[in-house]
């Protein structure tokens, strides 16, 4: 087997045909570099087509990339992952988010059942009145123990609301004080979501709702409060009643956490049933992850370019356009994912990295990030390499032209991107030319459903460890975050050192 070094000389000293010589080289282009994600039956049938055709994957550079993907012991490394041993060796644990969606090792899966049973239970009995009339839920958390939570009730609240879900993750008061102005306290429901039970925005906003309940004539506030954590001991020390508290293993990652209780907003807000439909959306990703090998494993194929774009042509950054309101908040969602997960420097045996490794993440919605950011998308000096993800069946129900130009103004810009021209009469005006040859992939879903969902998040999960792989990584730790928190501990405390501008800033903001 030849290392991996050499198999980057070999990437990059492939021929880089255009977007356009490919096309014209092979008639199947499309059939070969797109592929559908199938689930259910009848009238629960749905999938997501990925179309990477309009990137600049070819022969040479899948075979090339499988070759890295096996020297990089690709195939035990997933195994490793979804037989849950200690794939984050920084910290010594499994990542064991899999599991709770039903792929995992017996044990795991067994416990994640259990808990969810548990957590069912607690939704249906809230639904049914148990904790008095509830219509209001406020959900503390921050990072992972929100962003999910929050693209979940986004996404899928439209079609049925039982209870009136409030993400708040900030500390700016400002935010806590907008979810206050929207709910009447006599009704509202408190869940205090973090795995550590310790994250200094989440139990400070925590104390302040109780307060807030406390202050409008609620007797007993703590009564009000669900616990959603890996650290169930540190929540009952807290003042929550065991029988609120929903615990999730500590295997489970923050970034990979929507699967396990901390997707108890999803399920008090939108329903037990929507929440079970995106753990099996996401099962049957993977399925698909664990039981397809090379470049037919299509979150391994969205790895392989992911990396010949950051790796070989230097994209600092990649987008992710959804053209549907609904998925609004994916881009905000992914960054955590892929920033956190892969934004390391380090190898998973703390070498130097031998190139870059994970690129910015960022993106909005179509139509309106069209006629915003796609000046420099089309014309600009980056080359950025897009996602674009849609569904064919609408979300609203107004004149289905909303939905068609919507569609259609998607599929544009990919074309337009990858085709490039002049737009001025003669053809030769540089300020209206167009360089074309711009990569895009487009995930194109039937419909936009809570199965959708989990399997649009889980495809991205496993589409961030591949690249973790390919790069050596471990995706399973973020040390990153933990300087600056340290630093402003030490603020808080009236102690540390600091640099004399940061003294500068404090002392101007009376914190000196
Ligand atoms: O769930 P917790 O423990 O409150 O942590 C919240 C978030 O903070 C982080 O540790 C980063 O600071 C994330 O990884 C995590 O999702």
């Amino acid at each position: 087997m030849t290392d991996s070094a050499a198999i980057w000389t070999a990437i990059e000293n492939a021929p880089r045909p255009t977007l356009e010589d490919l096309f014209a080289a092979d008639a199947d282009r499309v059939a070969r570099l797109s592929a559908r994600i199938e689930w259910g039956e009848d009238e629960f049938a749905g999938g997501m087509l990925l179309d990477w055709s309009k990137t600049h994957l070819n022969d040479t550079l899948l075979s090339a990339f499988e070759e890295l993907a096996d020297t990089c012991g690709f195939a035990s490394k997933r195994a490793a992952l979804l037989d849950g041993e200690r794939v984050n060796v920084t910290e010594g644990r499994a990542a064991e988010h899999t599991a709770q969606r039903g792929v995992g090792s017996d044990a795991s899966v067994e416990e994640a059942a259990a808990l969810h049973a548990r957590m069912q239970m607690l939704v249906e009995a809230i639904h049914g009145g148990a904790l008095g009339e509830i219509n209001h839920l406020i959900h503390i958390g921050i990072g992972g123990s929100a962003l999910g939570p929050k693209l979940a009730i986004s996404a899928l609240s439209r079609d049925l609301s039982l209870v009136d879900v409030h993400v708040v993750s900030n500390i700016d008061g400002v935010a806590l004080e907008d979810a206050f102005a929207a709910c009447d306290p006599a009704t509202t429901l408190i869940a205090v979501a973090s795995k550590t039970f310790t994250t200094i925005e989440t139990m400070t906003n925590a104390e302040s709702a109780l307060k807030w309940l406390r202050d409008n004539g609620v007797d007993d506030p703590s009564g009000r409060v669900i616990a959603l954590t890996a650290s169930p001991e540190k929540a009952v020390e807290w003042g929550v009643d065991e029988t609120r508290v929903l615990p999730f293993p500590e295997s489970v990652g923050g970034r990979y956490s929507l699967w396990s209780s901390i997707g108890f907003p999803v399920a008090l807000g939108v329903g037990w049933d929507d929440f079970e439909a995106m753990l099996a959306g996401a099962q049957v990703v993977d399925e698909h992850f664990r039981d397809t090998d090379g470049r037919a494993n299509l979150c391994l194929r969205a790895a392989f370019a992911d990396q010949f774009y950051t790796r070989v042509l230097g994209c600092q950054t990649r987008a992710v356009f959804a053209y549907d309101e609904r998925l609004a908040l994916f881009p905000d969602y992914l960054q955590q994912l892929e920033m956190e997960s892969n934004g390391k420097r380090v190898t998973a045996e703390g070498k130097p990295v031998s190139g870059p490794t994970a690129p910015i993440t960022w993106g909005g919605v179509g139509t309106d990030a069209q006629h915003a950011v796609f000046q420099l998308l089309h014309q600009g000096t980056v080359t950025v390499p897009i996602d674009f993800i849609a569904s064919i069946a609408p979300g609203d129900q107004l004149d289905p032209a909303h939905h068609s130009i919507l569609l259609t103004n998607c599929f544009a810009q990919g074309a337009a991107l990858m085709a490039g021209g002049n737009m001025a009469a003669d053809g030769k005006d540089p300020a209206r030319a167009f360089p074309g040859n711009r990569p895009s992939a487009t995930i194109l879903c039937d419909d936009l459903d809570a199965v959708t969902l989990g399997a649009l998040i889980a495809f991205h999960e496993h589409r961030t460890f591949a690249n973790a792989v390919l790069m050596g990584i471990n995706p399973f730790d973020q040390f990153g975050v933990e300087l600056g928190k340290k630093m402003a501990r030490d603020i808080e405390a009236g102690g540390g050192e600091f640099d004399a501008s940061t003294k500068a800033l404090l002392d101007a903001a009376g914190l000196g």
